[in-house]
């Protein structure tokens, strides 16, 4: 049974599947300080927040069981995304359910900032009728600046073209071609600055937008100008942007986020006439809610258990198409892995991966992240997932290079892993999938072979001499050892060869000492693979 604990309000409904589930077990304890939740996080399998929880890295170390934290809802700052990565912990997110929530708030707030509605709601509340103090502006022929055109920036786009207004777009991955069929322009941040009537910002909170818009900005920016954050806070700079609505520069600003969430009681923006603020309500809808409860609770459930995921932060992001033709070798890249590590008697420093045929064409990074846990596996244990099993070598200084081979000779595609060691040795292990046969070796180190990696293997290296065979069987035989099959490979005759072995259960140390003791016989490995 996993156990699952939901830290922060979410909604009932999206995590229905999760509570349904005959497998898991859903506690709900929202409220709870850290040192609460460390106390608690050991015996869960999965944690789900949303923003208020903060997923420190002290939580992650006690969460001991935690495979899983899933965020319902898009920006993950509120979780600790390196000591996951070290624990191996997936952190997954919901990124479309609340797109189109978040959207409109957005215009919400722009239409609200454009025609003082919270501050003509709250004067007429109080019994003053005040038509004077409350001109606004149009928003039609008005110039808005869309800085972050991703799914929230291009929706506020889509809106504010049906209200005419006109669209200067920024974002590192904004295309022409892309521009163009949204209908916005392409422009630069410092075009925007200058010119927009209007700025709304949909980036996330990284070491470069961070006050992507401070005092240098403000300091040329078109006067009268408005502003909208319904992002995260810190993308503008709170102060900077204070002392411009005080100069005449900015007419005023909407808020949906702050640097530190809930801000302190005499925050500026809190009493300012010109800013507009709600208290991080973006993504605030029953809509959006269910979306990304569902979302979320879905990809935990995979996780746990054990089955293909989306959406996870700390794991390359994969398209679906590319996915379907990576999955199939995740195992066997798993396994060339293993096979290699454990035939691999000295320290490694490199880890070498081919590609060749299709999948030289494809972006492998999640079957490199396979094959590397396989290789690391072996010392490492369960503590390597493939989740952080590219931080765990980096850690160790171990190099993983990855190289494409567009054409291959005898396969449609073929991996080949190469561990190369402190002294200049190399182990080679190549691997493929044959039509109709499944996971087949087929290389080991020079030799070409053909075998199933399954169950437990011996490889032997010996000379090619008549009677060797014969002699390898017999001692088996006597053991109690059954063959269940046989691959012997050389290159020349009467020169180095090796016997790949498939046997049906794990071999007795002693009796690899005594294979190694026959005529002719070099070395005698034993290989398992689950
Ligand atoms: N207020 C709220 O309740 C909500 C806030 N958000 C926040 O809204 C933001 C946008 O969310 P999505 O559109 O879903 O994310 P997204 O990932 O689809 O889009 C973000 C875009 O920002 C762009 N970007 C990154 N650095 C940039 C830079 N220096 N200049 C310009 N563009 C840059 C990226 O290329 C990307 O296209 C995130 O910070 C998210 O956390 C999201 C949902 C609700
Ligand atoms: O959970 C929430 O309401 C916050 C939504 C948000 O900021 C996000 O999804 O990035």
């Amino acid at each position: 049974m996993f156990k699952v604990l939901v830290s922060d309000p979410i909604s009932d409904l999206g995590i229905q599947q999760l509570m349904d589930a005959a497998d898991v077990q859903v506690d709900k304890k929202t409220g709870l300080s850290e040192d609460e939740l460390t106390a608690i996080i050991g015996e869960y399998d999965g944690l789900l927040v949303r923003s208020q929880t903060r997923v420190t890295e002290r939580i992650m170390n006690a969460g001991t069981n935690l495979k899983v934290v899933g965020r319902a809802g898009v920006g993950v700052d509120n979780i600790d995304l390196e000591a996951a990565t070290k624990r191996g912990i997936v952190v997954i997110n919901a990124p479309d359910g609340n797109t189109i929530t978040t959207a409109e708030h957005t215009f919400a707030m722009m239409i609200a900032l454009a025609r003082h509605i919270p501050q003509a709601y709250a004067k007429t509340i109080g019994g003053s009728w005040d038509r004077k103090s409350f001109l606004g502006v149009e928003l039609r022929n008005k110039t808005l600046g869309v800085m972050g055109m991703g799914r929230i920036g291009s929706e506020v786009a889509k809106r504010a073209k049906a209200f005419g207004m006109n669209i200067l777009a920024f974002d590192p991955f904004l295309t022409e071609e892309r521009a163009d069929k949204l209908g916005v322009s392409l422009s630069s941040v410092d075009n925007i600055i200058r010119n927009a009537d209007f700025i709304t910002v949909h980036t996330p909170l990284t070491p470069e937008t961070r006050h992507m818009i401070a005092r240098p900005q403000f300091e040329v920016m078109k006067r009268g100008m408005r502003i909208v954050n319904c992002a995260r806070g810190g993308i503008i700079d709170e102060r900077a942007l204070v002392e411009a609505i005080d100069e005449g520069i900015v007419a005023g600003a909407a808020f949906d986020v702050f640097e530190h969430e809930p801000p302190e009681s005499d925050h500026p923006f809190l009493t300012h006439p010109k800013v507009i603020v709600t208290p991080h309500l973006g993504a605030s809808t029953i809509e959006a809610q269910e979306n990304v409860a569902i979302d979320v609770s879905e990809q935990v459930l995979h996780i746990l258990r054990n089955e293909p995921f989306k959406n996870a932060v700390n794991f390359p992001l994969v398209a679906a198409s590319v996915m379907n033709k990576l999955q199939p070798y995740f195992s066997l890249g798993e396994k060339l892995g293993s096979v290699a590590a454990q035939i691999t008697a000295h320290a490694v420093k490199e880890i070498h991966v081919d590609y060749a045929g299709e999948l030289a064409e494809v972006d492998t990074q999640a079957l490199t992240r396979y094959i590397v846990k396989g290789v690391l596996e072996r010392h490492l244990g369960n503590e390597v997932n493939i989740v952080n099993s590219m931080h765990l070598a980096k850690s160790r200084d171990l190099h993983v290079v990855v190289s494409q081979t567009p054409k291959t000779k005898d396969f449609t595609n073929l991996v080949t892993v190469t561990l190369k060691t402190q002294n200049g040795l190399e182990r080679i292990v190549a691997g493929t999938l044959l039509l109709g046969y499944g996971e087949r070796i087929v290389r080991l180190d020079k030799f070409p072979v053909d075998i199933s990696p399954e169950g437990h293997l011996i490889l032997i290296s010996h000379n090619d001499k008549p009677g060797i065979i014969g002699r390898v069987g017999t001692l088996l035989g006597e053991n109690d050892v059954n063959i269940a099959s046989m691959q012997v490979g050389r290159k020349v005759i009467g020169g180095e060869a090796i016997m790949l072995l498939t046997v049906d259960k794990d071999v007795p140390k002693d009796v690899l000492i005594k294979l190694t003791g026959l005529a002719e016989l070099n070395t005698a490995q034993q290989i398992a693979l689950g």
